[in-house]
């Protein structure tokens, strides 16, 4: 419940935010005792110089509630037009605008962050000059109120080594016939991924997607052109056993055909607020079934380390071995995987790993569990091949309509989960399947 009041009467400031070249904003509440946030003082020195700094300071510098997660937390979130919403962030403590009729009347049917935002800021910080400022902290602000860091790629806990001793293919530019590729030879002398019909074209080479970075991901939050990249897009149209890709020790280059989860995300993803679930993801475009949709990045991390963590909602545990036979046998994965475990994983005694998105990770830590879901998990080996420490890809399951929440099943065994008191902790599953198995755990 937000209240707008003033600093005096109450201490909650209320911020709100517009974003970049839209009409929509959010409205948060800083409330931190003693505190203030760096990301403003940040912000405010690149946009309005040393002076402002203080001002922000001491509106962050307010007595508040206090939370305890973070320095920032969303309240709710705003769906009218600010007035000036090109490249800017506008503060305004306690003074909740009304909309007015017109507003309303132009006010975008979503209501959630656009992630696609947040991998324009991602990729335009690296690549241009002055306007990655607004973006960077618009990313800058996303992050601090979600309490966690966005981070596209994975972080490693620093008491972890990779495994480097993978050899790769010897391929030259993109990798193009199967039988020569060593990558594809482990694929089953294929390769992976296809176009969407499931043809594949002697013609590898000809049908290399160009690489769609910065400069497309800015036209993706008008969802431009995506539909069609869609179409061209190479996908993975059956989930298996375990997927070998091109990587660091390969002599192909990134936009080979068989690097599909190392080029990003494609989709114009956005953050909402689900009635029972808390976030929840959808897409603003229509997405193919086998299109890859994003990596699941975090730490990762050894289990036992992450024992007496409060809370698990955003640990993944890398269990591709259950993955691989299927989730108890509520999916089918083609492939014998035995010649695949290693004779030391097992031992009782095998150390098993983690992907800890608690404080760092990027959109898939928002995507729920449904016990019928429209995106499944494919375990990746690219850079080596310890499948403890697999790649972790979501990829869609079916064709998904903009808008409906993308859901994948999280494959809990029930009764799995136990607290510190040693009792078995249940959650119940909302995710409003025909077929729900009621329990999440
Ligand atoms: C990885 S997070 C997903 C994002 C989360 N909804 C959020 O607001 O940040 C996992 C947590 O989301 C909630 N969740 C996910 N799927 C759910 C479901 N089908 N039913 C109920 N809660 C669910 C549970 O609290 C779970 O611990």
């Amino acid at each position: 419940m937000i209240r707008h009041t003033s600093k005096e009467e109450d201490p909650t400031l209320i911020l709100k935010f517009a974003y970049r070249g839209t009409k929509q904003g959010l409205l948060v509440v800083v409330a931190s005792k003693g505190q203030h946030w760096k990301g403003e003082e940040e912000h405010a020195k690149l946009n309005e110089g040393p002076d402002s700094v203080k001002k922000y300071k001491e509106a962050a510098t307010v007595e508040g509630p206090s939370y305890t997660k973070g320095m920032v937390r969303i309240q709710a979130w705003m769906e009218s037009a600010e007035e000036d919403t090109e490249n800017r962030l506008v503060p305004d403590q306690g003074k909740k605008k009304e909309k007015s009729a017109e507003e309303s009347k132009t006010t975008k049917p979503s209501n959630g962050i656009g992630m696609g935002n947040m991998i324009w800021a991602e990729k335009t910080r690296e690549d241009r000059g002055s306007r990655d400022l607004t973006g960077r902290m618009m990313f800058g602000y996303e992050l601090l109120m979600l309490d966690f860091v966005y981070q596209k790629s994975m972080q490693f806990a620093n008491n972890l080594k990779l495994p480097t001793n993978c050899l790769g293919c010897q391929c030259k530019g993109g990798c193009s016939n199967p039988r020569a590729c060593a990558c594809a030879q482990l694929n089953g002398n294929d390769f992976p991924y296809v176009q969407r019909d499931g043809g594949r074209s002697a013609d590898w080479e000809r049908m290399l997607l160009p690489p769609r970075f910065a400069e497309d991901v800015g036209e993706a939050l008008h969802c431009v052109n995506f539909a069609k990249a869609g179409e061209r897009e190479r996908k993975l149209i059956e989930a298996k056993s375990v997927v070998f890709e091109c990587g660091p020790n390969c002599g192909c280059n990134v936009s080979c055909v068989n690097r599909i989860s190392q080029q990003g995300i494609k989709y114009h993803l956005e953050v909402f607020r689900t009635p029972s679930k808390g976030w929840g993801v959808r897409s603003w475009d229509t997405i193919p079934s086998g299109a890859p949709i994003c990596e699941y990045t975090g730490i990762l991390t050894k289990t036992d380390d992450m024992d007496n963590i409060a809370d698990n909602s955003y640990i993944f545990e890398i269990d591709c071995l259950q993955t691989m036979k299927g989730l108890d046998g509520r999916e089918t994965r083609p492939g014998d995987v035995s010649s695949l475990i290693n004779l030391d994983d097992k031992r009782s005694e095998v150390v098993e790993y983690c992907i800890d998105a608690g404080s760092v990770g990027n959109v898939a830590r928002f995507i729920n569990h449904s016990c019928q879901p429209n995106l499944f998990v494919q375990c990746i080996l690219s850079s080596h091949h310890d499948m403890k420490m697999a790649k972790v890809m979501l990829f869609a399951a079916d064709t998904i309509p903009p808008l409906e929440e993308l859901t994948y099943d999280y494959g809990y065994a029930l009764d799995s989960v136990v607290g510190a008191d040693g009792k078995v902790v249940k959650m119940p599953c909302h995710c409003g399947a025909v077929d729900c198995r009621k329990w999440l755990y």
